[in-house]
């Protein structure tokens, strides 16, 4: 493992732990004022959206995809495979398989990646600059990284006690910027002139 390999599993560690040390009512409470949030935002335009199932203290997006499916939006979840991520629709209803990890996934046709129109990627760390810590996985990553999917705004799903500038210091060639966050306090943009 390389230098730069340790000092991102130590720094996501840290922030794993910070995580899931948040209290429960503030948890509960941030994962409805983000839906709040998205659902003023010009964001929310999107008729196409690829979100997660909350694991490990991740914000729960689950206030968002009731907003979503009460508005009749598409939704979708990352399924994962040995070669990579797909993203499926997930309508309320369907049961839901674990992987390996333990986190449910929809059984469908994956969708286009082209179809995807906003993308709330789980995110461990983030900065100012748009930069996005994951699972280590590197699947995220892989993902937009080859394919056409460059329509669709990738923001990432966080509390604001994930925000660190200094991971800016750990950035590789493969990391993918993100348009922005969506956290308890707001919406931020990183520059791009993402809508
Ligand atoms: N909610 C959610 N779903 C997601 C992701 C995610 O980050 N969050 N992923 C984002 O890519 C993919 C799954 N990636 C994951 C990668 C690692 C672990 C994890 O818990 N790792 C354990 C080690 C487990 C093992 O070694 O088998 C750990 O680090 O403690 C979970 C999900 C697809 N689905
Ligand atoms: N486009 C890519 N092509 C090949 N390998 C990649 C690519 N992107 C990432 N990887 C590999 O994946 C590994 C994990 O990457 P990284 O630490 O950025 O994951 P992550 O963004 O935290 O995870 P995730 O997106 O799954 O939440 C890296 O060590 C890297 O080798």
């Amino acid at each position: 493992m390389s230098t730069e390999d340790l000092s991102r599993n130590v720094r996501r560690q840290r922030l794993r732990e910070q995580r899931r040390c948040l209290d429960n009512d503030y948890a509960q409470a941030a994962s409805l004022k983000a839906a709040q949030h998205l659902v003023r935002d010009p964001l929310w335009q999107a008729q196409h959206i690829a979100l997660y199932l909350s694991n490990d203290g991740e914000l729960d997006p689950s206030a968002i995809a009731k907003a979503a499916w009460e508005a009749g939006k598409h939704l979708y979840l990352p399924v994962i495979s040995s070669s990579g991520i797909q993203f499926c629709p997930w309508h309320v209803s369907d049961a839901l398989q674990p992987n390996r990890y333990g986190i449910g996934e929809p059984q469908g046709k994956p969708v286009a990646p082209g179809t995807l129109e906003l993308l709330l990627l789980p995110t461990v760390g983030w900065s100012a600059s748009g930069f996005r810590l994951g699972m280590g996985g590197g699947y995220y990553d892989r993902f937009l990284a080859s394919n056409n999917c460059e329509t669709a705004l990738r923001f990432g799903l966080a509390y604001d006690c994930q925000q660190d500038d200094s991971l800016d210091l750990l950035q590789e060639s493969w990391d993918q910027p993100l348009h922005g966050v969506l956290t308890e306090s707001g919406i931020k943009r990183f520059g791009g002139g993402a809508s």
